[in-house]
């Protein structure tokens, strides 16, 4: 074999046993095997961006799909899964408990399940970073008579109830308590039965997917879920959920009717739709670099409102003609954003969240960095979260001028130049994290992130990605 030739084939040989390691331990967690240590972005910002960007699938659907694998005992297949650490934390999970799981090129997951899963083995330490652990209930519901899950985590934004989740499992006659030791939470589905018809008691998110987790096995029982949520991750899940054979009408609706199957073996493939925090992210990113990229991929629907807002600021941008995604049901586009020139107006109506089809909740602090761009003052509201817009005030750092006027509101005059922030670390929520990064790009001059693990909860290869449209991103270590 010609030497060429060879080195060709040993790196697709390496590239090949690359993937199919086991996920990384995160880089940021003080009781992994953290060989490379903390992770952090040093960022040369004020670049102009350009060219075009491909979405990933959102982490949000990503977590959802990896706890409903578990009611299939046939092999799951997704292709274009998001490698990114929060998929990992539950990858983690999934694994402890007898799952096997693998990467079968770059970005396809395969899932197998075992028989009997080993729930005493269960990854305490990964599980209870996420707050997606939640949606284990609703999987494992329809096999034991009593489990326990750890408190879950997610991103720290003031107290965020399990409420709904007990409410709604009352209804299916299963019960949820706190463990005494504070640390787990005790299930026992002993009175477990069909509800018929229930009300939700917050539209959730994840109280929702639980909801139709916990009916989707439920034999040829019909389960009707009023004030659901028809946000993208619950749309997600439920296409999945069809392509398993649960019959589920009113997807994309606050009424869902569910028609639950016993139990599922099935070999099935469902690629994850793409992400529309990742496409308000990269938005973000043009407006405060005032560039010109197209985005590509993007479920546009699911972000009208936040591109209503932001025509109505005076950005421009064209939208191709749509087409499906994989799932072939949800509308693509192409977005591009035209570069602003400094001619964006603050809005004179406050910009708040609502459950979709409102402005996503966490698409919401994008629109800071966006409204250091505008000429104006913008309220920003965000009533949904109990602390989160405390982060908001890290951006003055970076030149932004936000005033807090209580707990949820602040305004933000604009504009502002963005300037190097010196060092800042990342604040323990993904979104106000990656505000934080997308300032920096803004910003002329060195700014440096600490402690990235955060963003790499949700986005994938942001230096790459970033750096593919011009963005200069160092990643060190400490
Ligand atoms: C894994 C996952 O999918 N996480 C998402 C999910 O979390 P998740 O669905 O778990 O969100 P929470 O249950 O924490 O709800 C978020 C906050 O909104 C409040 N609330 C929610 C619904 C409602 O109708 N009324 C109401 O007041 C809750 O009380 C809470 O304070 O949805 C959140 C809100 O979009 C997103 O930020 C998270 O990224
Ligand atoms: C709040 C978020 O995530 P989680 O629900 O996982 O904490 C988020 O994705 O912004």
């Amino acid at each position: 074999m010609k030497l060429e030739v060879f080195t060709r084939f040993t790196d697709a040989l390496d590239a090949k046993i690359a993937n199919l390691q086991p996920p990384p331990q995160s880089h940021d967690t003080p009781n992994s095997n953290n060989i490379k240590g903390t992770c952090n972005y040093r960022i040369h910002g004020g670049h102009k961006l350009s060219g075009s960007i491909t979405l990933n699938a959102s982490k949000n659907a990503a977590v959802a799909l990896l706890c409903a694998s578990l009611l299939n005992h046939g092999v799951t297949t997704f292709p274009n899964f998001p490698r990114i650490e929060e998929v990992y934390r539950i990858l983690e999970v999934l694994t402890s408990i007898g799952v096997t799981t693998q990467w079968t090129d770059k970005n396809t997951l395969e899932i197998r399940r075992p028989k009997i899963l080993s729930l005493s083995n269960l990854n305490e330490t990964a599980a209870c970073k996420t707050r997606s652990i939640l949606m284990l209930i609703g999987a494992l519901v329809h096999e034991y008579d009593e489990f326990e899950i750890p408190s879950p985590g997610g991103c720290e934004l003031g107290e965020r109830s399990i409420s709904p989740h007990i409410h709604t499992f009352q209804e299916f006659g299963i019960s949820i308590h706190p463990h005494e030791n504070h640390k787990h939470y005790k299930i026992s589905t002993i009175s477990k039965r069909a509800p018929g018809e229930i009300t939700l008691y917050e539209s959730g998110n994840t109280v929702t997917n639980n909801a139709i987790l916990a009916a989707a096995c439920i034999k040829d029982e019909e389960t009707y879920i009023q004030a659901a949520s028809a946000d993208y991750m619950v749309q997600d899940l439920c296409y999945f959920l069809r392509s398993l054979g649960v019959q589920i009408e009113g997807i994309g609706t606050p009424l869902l009717r569910i028609r639950g199957v016993g139990k599922i073996k099935r070999n099935v493939k469902y690629t994850p739709t793409e992400d529309p925090i990742e496409a308000m992210f990269f938005i973000c990113a043009a407006v405060t670099t005032d560039s010109e990229i197209t985005i590509r991929r993007v479920p546009f629907r699911w972000i009208s409102l936040e591109l209503l807002k932001l025509k109505k600021m005076g950005l421009r941008y064209t939208l191709s003609k749509p087409y499906k995604a994989h799932n072939g049901e949800t509308d693509l586009a192409n977005l591009t954003i035209q570069p602003h020139n400094g001619n964006l107006r603050a809005l004179t109506d406050k910009i708040h969240a609502n459950p979709w089809p409102g402005l996503n909740p966490d698409n919401l602090p994008y629109f800071l960095p966006i409204a250091a761009c505008a000429t104006g003052r913008t309220l920003i509201h965000d009533w949904m979260y109990e602390s989160r817009a405390g982060y908001y005030t890290h951006l003055g750092s970076l030149g932004v001028d936000v005033e807090t006027l209580d707990q949820h509101r602040v305004y933000v005059h604009g504009p502002s130049k963005l300037v190097s922030g010196g060092e800042m670390s990342c604040p323990p929520a993904l979104r106000p994290a990656s505000c934080l990064l997308v300032g920096m790009l803004g910003a002329s001059g060195m700014s440096v992130l600490k402690g990235v693990y955060t963003v790499k909860r949700g986005y994938e290869d942001l230096e790459g990605r970033l750096g593919s449209l011009g963005a200069r991103i160092e990643v060190f270590y400490d």
